[in-house]
């Protein structure tokens, strides 16, 4: 063979390479991977926290998989959707204008049924593989995350807490999944995630206001203003450490979480009071974030080693 020939042989190949890694990259940038990490750690959480309870039958490895696969791909699937419909605005904010949508690298109805796909193959899974409570549960969470808050984020800062429940429902998927019944303490744990992501996300809506304006998103510090929304931040952290506080007496924390809950909450509570003082601005609202990212995973972390 002549070698010209077999040079462009090699290179269409490798074209064709580099063109298969870079859609699976985009693919795995539609599913947001390290917010869906994060939300399937907080369902494993419930999960393994459910097992503790006497009444709880034993876990099967099948439990276990179809649970934390299930809500990846309904995860998965709902943020592929959200990035679908948001494709236009997507393109007006610096942190989200490289998504392959909004960079013109992959076509919308991949997008569409990438979401679609992912979370329809979720049902099974968690139906068969955990029970059917925990397939309801998930598929309310993908449709209010994709119809109820994507689109109210363009009109209402309220969105932040209709887009908070589908934030909160994996921990008590993960409970429900073990036990198949809603019990307070699931409950309780829907309510510290559902209280977390208020100052997570006003923290981030202070760093970013500008982009979210220019975006036509409306958040908090744009509607009530800054120092309104970091009275708001305090409430909701005090809030939210309070309710942490109330699985020990439910009897599914003890003491060693008590400590960690209590010391974890009183620096997230501090940090969020700091943030009243005159000249902390955007440095202390982003310090903010990364705390709020560090409490929630030491919280449940201290709550599955418990001592
Ligand atoms: C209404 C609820 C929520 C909203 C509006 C929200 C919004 C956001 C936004 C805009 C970012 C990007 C921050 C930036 O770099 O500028 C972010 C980051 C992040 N969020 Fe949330 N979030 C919410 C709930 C959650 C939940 C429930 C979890 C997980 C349990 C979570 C985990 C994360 C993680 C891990 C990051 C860092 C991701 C990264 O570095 O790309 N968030 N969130
Ligand atoms: C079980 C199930 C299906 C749960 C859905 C859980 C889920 C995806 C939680 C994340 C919560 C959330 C509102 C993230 C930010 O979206 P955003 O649109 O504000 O973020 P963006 O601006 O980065 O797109």
């Amino acid at each position: 063979m002549p070698k010209p020939l077999v040079t462009a042989i090699e290179s269409e190949k490798s074209a064709q390479a580099a063109h298969v890694s870079s859609l699976l990259r985009d693919m795995i940038m539609l599913a947001k991977p390290r917010i869906t990490r994060m939300v399937v750690i907080t369902a494993a959480g419930g999960l393994f926290l459910a097992k503790r309870m006497p009444e709880t039958p034993a876990l099967t490895p099948v439990t276990i998989v179809s649970t934390l696969l299930g809500l990846t791909f309904i995860v998965s699937g709902a943020n592929a959707l959200n990035m679908y419909i948001e494709r236009d605005v997507d393109r007006h904010m610096e942190r989200t204008k490289n998504r392959p949508l909004p960079a013109g690298r992959m076509a919308p109805r991949f997008a569409l049924w990438f979401g679609v796909v992912l979370s329809a193959l979720a049902v099974p899974i968690l139906a068969v593989g955990a029970n059917p409570l925990t397939a309801l549960l998930a598929v309310i969470a993908n449709l209010m995350y994709v119809l109820a808050y994507t689109p109210l984020k363009q009109h209402s800062a309220w969105a932040l807490h209709v887009g908070a429940v589908p934030g909160a429902l994996p921990p008590l998927l993960g409970w429900t999944a073990a036990t198949g019944r809603i019990d307070a303490a699931g409950v309780v744990l829907f309510g510290v995630m559902f209280l977390w992501q208020i100052p997570h996300f006003v923290a981030i809506s202070l760093f970013r206001k500008a982009e979210y304006a220019r975006a036509g998103i409306v958040v908090l510090p744009n509607s009530v203003g800054e120092l309104a929304s970091r009275h708001t931040i305090i409430r909701w952290i005090f809030a939210c450490v309070a309710a942490s506080l109330l699985l020990v007496p439910l009897g599914v924390a003890h003491h060693g979480y008590l400590i960690a809950a209590s010391i974890l909450g009183a620096v997230f509570f501090t940090w969020g009071c700091y943030g009243l003082r005159e000249g902390t601005g955007v440095k202390w609202a982003r310090s903010l974030f990364g705390i709020s990212m560090v409490y929630l995973v030491l919280l449940f972390a201290a709550l599955l080693i418990d001592f």
